[in-house]
């Protein structure tokens, strides 16, 4: 008889993932992933469901590392129109590799909200201008928040622009953020002489233009995961280096990549094995829609911490 799969909130993920750790952990899978076959990575391109009628889409994330031993597929729905729910709901159920059984079922919620954010950190690391000090966040959800917190962990910001579709979003994230926050009243405020920017929004058509971008600034557009939905403008795309993080996943999801035409120069994977260059002199953007190998190894580090964790209260019962 199979055993019962253990249940692991929001609140113990974030507890137990350990951001430096996550970082250097999706560095090495990106890289795996770019590998091919040699890197020991299965993940297909996910299978999207759009529930039409209610405006939402349902994905399901299966992926496999070999020298991680790790399994895992996540269940992710996103409607952008929720209003008392986060926009995102999910949940990643966690395998055993040897034998298939059901290990945990982890919130997918807060998985999502900082994989996304370490996984732009690590493009980040690569291809922003080390003397990066303005950030531009557009958007101020779930995913604004974890990327200023993954963008910090490489440096520290003198301003963090902060432009979204609601001002009261925007600045309940200021008042969070702190003194270096800034609430701007149009993207091109937000985005003028930026290093960084990132755009985290739920925008459809673009909204960021090639002529408000700093020559030289790196982008992180994490938005836009649908063929038909995008934030930049084809101009943006096509001017810039853009780097990816699947090839075969934008080819199919990324609208700013399908709609604008542009060449994707590398997935980031392939700088981190060192086959492509990281131009970071250049106006770069890192084109994301999200990973499942990114969930699975942020789902193996908490199963195992989580595991250790009532292996100790077992032995040492308080
Ligand atoms: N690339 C990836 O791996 C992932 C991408 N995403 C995407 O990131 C985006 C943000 O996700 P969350 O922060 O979780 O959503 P959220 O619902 O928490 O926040 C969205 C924010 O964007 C703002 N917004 C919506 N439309 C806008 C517009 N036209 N212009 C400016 N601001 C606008 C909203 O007011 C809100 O502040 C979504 O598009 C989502 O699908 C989410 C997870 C993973
Ligand atoms: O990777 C992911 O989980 C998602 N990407 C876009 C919506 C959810």
């Amino acid at each position: 008889m199979s055993q019962a799969p253990k249940y692991i909130s929001g609140e113990e993920v974030e507890k137990l993932l350990d951001l430096k750790e996550l970082l250097n952990s999706i560095e090495t899978a990106l890289g795996n992933y770019s590998k091919g076959k040699d890197g020991g990575v299965v993940q297909p391109v996910r299978l999207v469901v759009p529930i039409e009628k209610h405006h939402g889409h349902l994905g399901v994330m299966p992926g496999y590392s070999s020298s991680d031993e790790a399994l895992a597929t996540k269940i992710v729905a996103f409607y952008p129109e929720n209003k008392d729910l986060p926009t995102h709901q999910a949940w990643v159920l966690m395998q055993d590799p040897t034998n298939g059984s059901l290990n945990a079922i982890i919130d997918g919620v807060s998985i999502t909200s900082i994989r996304t954010g370490i996984a732009s950190a690590v493009a980040t690391k690569h291809l922003a201008n080390p003397n990066s000090r303005i950030l531009a966040l557009i958007g101020a959800g779930v995913q604004a928040r974890s990327h200023f917190k993954a963008l910090s962990l490489l440096q520290s910001f003198d301003e963090v622009r902060i432009f979204s579709r609601t001002r009261a979003s925007a600045q309940k994230l200021a008042k969070e953020i702190g003194k270096t926050a800034k609430v701007c009243s149009s993207v091109e405020e937000a985005v003028e002489d930026a290093d960084i920017i990132t755009t985290v929004s739920f925008a459809t058509t673009p909204i960021l233009k090639a002529e408000w971008v700093k020559p030289g600034a790196h982008i992180n557009a994490v938005g836009a995961c649908r063929p038909d939905w995008r934030e930049l403008e084809s101009r943006l795309m096509q001017e810039s280096v853009v780097y990816c993080d699947s090839r075969d996943a934008c080819s199919q999801e990324a609208g700013d990549i399908i709609l604008s035409e542009c060449d994707v120069f590398a997935e980031i994977g392939e700088v981190i094995n060192g086959e492509k260059q990281a131009l970071w002199e250049k106006t770069t953007i890192f084109k994301s829609v999200g990973m499942a190998i990114e969930d699975v190894l942020s789902a193996k580090i908490v199963y195992e911490k989580y595991m250790h964790q009532l292996k100790q209260d077992s032995e040492y019962p308080a």
